[in-house]
């Protein structure tokens, strides 16, 4: 059979005749090959969850408790994933989750990242705990979608210090994350002795911020980090302080880590603009409700009225499919692209994306959705 050249239906076809053999092609896969690469320490502290990382496994084992019902004879020749988000078009709904200390997979960490997102089009939402300070992560992506994600500080002007430098480097979103108010129990890193922290990988941001500096004696790594520290767990973290956020941004806010419809609608109540529904990929709260149980009830209460965005365990472009359809705007990856990072840098991070959106668009095709609009609950079974 003639296949015609950039077709987008033969693009499985196309791959397998180019050989793509040397990459990984799963998250499976990804991990196999990180393994071997990463010593026991930063290997446990990406994959690993919290406590007996029951969360971590339900959040993959709820994606199975749903079906797709394909529809059929729907000519999905002209299908597009796109979405809009705060005024943006982008091609996909697919963001890069904020994770931190991504040195720790590679030496090259946010930089190397930053420049596949930006090279696939897709929001990279950069840590509070970047290896590299926000400013040179910036740099490396030009005019390319990025979102700056919050770790709030019990020192008010630091967080507003931080958000301001955001503002000015060009980030389009503020992401505060509201679930780690302190550390989840991690027994793999108590085992492993091992904290990305203390070895200085977190630590660009805070080095580089005038607020906090001021708040040294001796810009050193081991009294930022101690500073960090005091700064970064905040049990008393609550609704009030997000008016303090609203007051030095006029960027969107984003509150990452709501699994309560309650929560949900608090959250419209104190101005945010949009949610992340999150369990912060299994490593906080062990026991907590995965973030797809937790889905359908959040955008139910939200009922459009703000964006709702969900991360915690999408591996493949069927979860995707998933996700939208049970109420997501838009989803977020961590673990996979960390993963990729640690295998091949920059390109490991690009194939990941790539596969991602490669079966993204297949199960568009494959489950007869043209557009975003068609990924709604007609298309799911409980299974
Ligand atoms: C190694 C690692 C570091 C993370 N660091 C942060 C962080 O700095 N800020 C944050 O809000 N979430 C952080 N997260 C959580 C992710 O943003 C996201 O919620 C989670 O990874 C999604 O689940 P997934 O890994 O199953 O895709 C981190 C996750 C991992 C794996
Ligand atoms: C004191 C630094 C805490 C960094 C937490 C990063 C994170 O969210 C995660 O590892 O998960």
């Amino acid at each position: 059979m003639a296949v015609a050249k950039d077709n987008k239906e033969t693009y499985l076809f196309t791959r397998v005749d180019k050989n793509t053999k040397s990459l990984p092609v799963s998250f499976e896969d990804w991990a196999l090959k990180a393994r071997e690469i990463l010593p026991d320490g930063p290997f446990d502290y990406i994959i690993g969850g919290s406590g007996v990382e029951e969360t971590l496994a339900a959040n993959i084992k709820a994606f199975s408790r749903w079906a797709i019902v394909p529809r059929m004879l729907r000519d999905v020749t002209h299908r597009s994933a796109h979405i809009t988000l705060f005024g943006q078009q982008l091609r996909t709904p697919v963001l890069l989750a904020p994770v931190g200390m991504q040195a720790i997979a590679h030496p090259d960490g946010e930089l190397a990242t930053a420049r596949a997102a930006a090279a696939a089009g897709i929001p990279f939402v950069v840590s509070t705990v970047s290896s590299y300070s926000l400013e040179q992560i910036a740099q490396t992506m030009g005019d390319a979608p990025r979102w700056f994600q919050l770790y709030w500080s019990n020192d008010r002007e630091v967080s507003a210090s931080m958000v301001r430098r955001a503002e000015a480097a060009g980030y389009s979103a503020i992401v505060l994350t509201v679930d780690t108010i302190m550390q989840g129990w991690k027994r793999r890193d108590l085992r492993n002795g091992y904290s990305p922290l203390r070895e200085g990988k977190g630590l660009a941001n805070y080095i580089q911020d005038p607020v906090f500096r001021s708040r040294l004696t001796e810009v050193t790594p081991e009294n930022a980090v101690e500073e960090i520290i005091r700064g970064i767990y905040h049990p008393a973290l609550s609704w009030g302080d997000i008016a303090f956020l609203r007051e030095h941004t006029s960027l969107p806010i984003l509150l990452k880590g709501i699994l309560h419809p309650e929560d949900a609608k608090l959250a419209l109540e104190h101005g945010a603009d949009g949610i992340v529904v999150s369990n912060h990929g299994g490593r906080q709260l062990d026991g907590a409700v995965s973030a797809l149980e937790a889905l359908p009830g959040i955008a139910e209460a939200v009922n459009g009225r703000l964006p709702v965005l969900l991360d915690s365990g999408v591996r493949t472009g069927s979860d995707v499919i998933k996700a939208m359809a049970l109420g997501a705007n838009a989803v977020m990856i961590g673990r996979p692209f960390m993963l990729g990072l640690a295998v091949a840098g920059e390109q490991g991070v690009a194939s990941v994306l790539d596969t991602l959106l490669g079966e993204l668009d297949v199960a568009m095709a494959l489950s007869g959705s043209n557009t975003v609009a068609d990924l709604n609950p007609s298309i799911l079974v409980r299974v």
